[in-house]
């Protein structure tokens, strides 16, 4: 259905006169049309393939999808749906993901988004979500809806040239002195046996969010779609008992110049549920045949890549920017979700201008776990909601938020014993887009 096309939406009860905020739920016309919209919205060739319409409804929870629709056109949409988001320590909070956020350039900046997620995130509030999550397409979006930037993205490429490995070696895990190996794996096995590897995976990722069915489905072919690109190749580590624990899923070009090979090894996914699992991975890619070039895709912003080459300059940072944004929803659920450091008491005062999670809270921490509740002690630290959100995830320090302003000390050595507190050992890490 072409985004223009009007659809027959019920008659408006709300606010006759102007646009209609509709949940799409499993109407296929509004569906269509909303799709339609998110294309237009984000600047991508119009009109899918109408065919695939239902596999689109069908892998995905429309019961929070909405679109705004003004004289039976869609005009704006957004979507959240339950998601799981690993905090350190391993726990998982629930979180409502926002996505599929768009406004017609013809309604933009009349208030349209302000109304949409304020709504959502009030429902999310009082379903009892800990967080609102999101990947921001512009920094300056979110903030003041009470999003912070809480785990950020870094892409790497590695010339394989100047990686120093010797060209006799083939990557194999024996190599690094490690038990395990490494095989090809076919996409039926990877649907297998990658859901129970993933639910491994993410609990060692702070930042990390759950991969559901559908995803696998994607991911493998089980659903493919006319704008998908080409189907990546897996190889699975497994290890000395033969358990898989890493997957990396990767496309290579066919590029030849002058009788050589100058291939980009693009990687779509790697993930390890140990750290040898990880390391042996990203070997065996970087000593590939033929390829010269790796692309990681989207890591951690210390992804351990690098230390895994001789020479750690033939890697370079081609893209790196902030990636999951976090809207505290309840700061004690928040708090006392993870893990910490060390044991400690911490009281902050978290300022929320739309009254969804501010107030003064007690902190009790300790590395097995956590309480969190309101307080009427005096506060150690005051900061804004959105900074609370890379403190809890691990992406800042407490030191860092002071310096640039967002964070305060009431208590002299606050900064520092949180520091100490909410330290983590490696930086969150969102592996995927939603
Ligand atoms: C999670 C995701 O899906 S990210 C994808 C976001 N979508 C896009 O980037 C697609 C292209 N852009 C759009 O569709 C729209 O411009 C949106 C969704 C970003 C904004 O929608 P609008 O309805 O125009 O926003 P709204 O009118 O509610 O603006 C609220 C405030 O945000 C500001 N704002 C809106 N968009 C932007 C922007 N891109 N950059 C900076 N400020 C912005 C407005 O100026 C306004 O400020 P004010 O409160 O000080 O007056």
């Amino acid at each position: 259905m072409a985004s223009d096309t009007p659809v027959q939406t019920p008659p408006a009860s709300s606010s006759p006169a102007g646009p209609d905020i509709r949940a799409v739920g499993d109407d296929a016309d509004l569906f269509a049309a909303w799709i339609a919209r998110i294309r237009t919205g984000f600047d991508a060739p119009p009109d899918g393939d109408p065919k695939e319409i239902p596999d689109r409804m069908a892998g995905m929870d429309l019961s929070r999808t909405v679109g705004v629709f003004e004289e039976g056109r869609c005009v704006a949409t957004f979507r959240s749906y339950d998601q799981e988001l690993t905090v350190p320590g391993g726990n998982a909070v629930r979180a409502d993901a926002v996505t599929a956020v768009t406004v017609s350039s013809t309604h933009r900046r009349r208030g349209l988004l302000t109304r949409l997620m304020s709504d959502d995130l009030r429902a999310a509030r009082e379903r009892g979500d800990t967080v609102a999550t999101l990947i921001a397409a512009e920094y300056l979006i979110y903030g003041r809806y009470g999003f912070g930037p809480a785990a950020s993205t870094t892409t790497l490429e590695i010339d394989l040239f100047r990686a120093g490995f010797d060209p006799r070696r083939t990557g194999r895990p024996e190599d690094l002195g490690l038990s395990g190996s490494i095989r090809f794996a076919e996409a039926e096995e990877v649907r297998k046996v990658g859901p129970e590897l993933h639910d491994r995976f993410r609990r060692l990722h702070p930042g990390t969010i759950d991969r559901d069915a559908f995803w696998w489905d994607r991911f493998t072919g089980v659903v493919r779609w006319s704008d998908d690109g080409p189907a990546p190749r897996h190889l699975l580590y497994t290890d000395a008992e033969g358990v898989p624990q890493g997957l990396a899923s990767f496309t290579i070009d066919d590029a030849w110049a002058h009788g050589r090979p100058d291939n980009l090894l693009k990687v779509r996914s790697l993930i390890g549920a140990s750290p040898e699992a990880e390391r042996a991975l990203w070997h065996h890619l970087c000593c590939y045949d033929w390829a010269s070039r790796v692309s990681t895709g989207k890591r951690g912003p210390d992804d351990p890549v690098r230390g895994v080459l001789p020479d750690r300059r033939a890697a370079r940072i081609t893209d790196h920017w902030d990636f999951l944004w976090v809207r505290p929803l309840d700061t004690a659920a928040m708090l006392s979700s993870r893990s910490y450091r060390t044991e400690g008491e911490l009281v902050v005062e978290v300022r929320d201008p739309m009254g969804l999670s501010g107030g003064r809270f007690l902190l009790t921490a300790s590395p097995e776990g956590a309480e969190c509740a309101p307080t009427d002690r005096s506060a150690d630290l005051t900061l804004g909601v959105g900074t609370l959100a890379g403190l809890w995830l691990g992406d800042r320090s407490a030191t860092l938020a002071q310096a640039t302003g967002d964070l305060d000390e009431e208590t002299p050595g606050a900064v520092v014993r949180a520091d100490v507190l909410l330290g983590t050992g490696r930086r969150p890490w969102c592996a995927d887009v939603f």
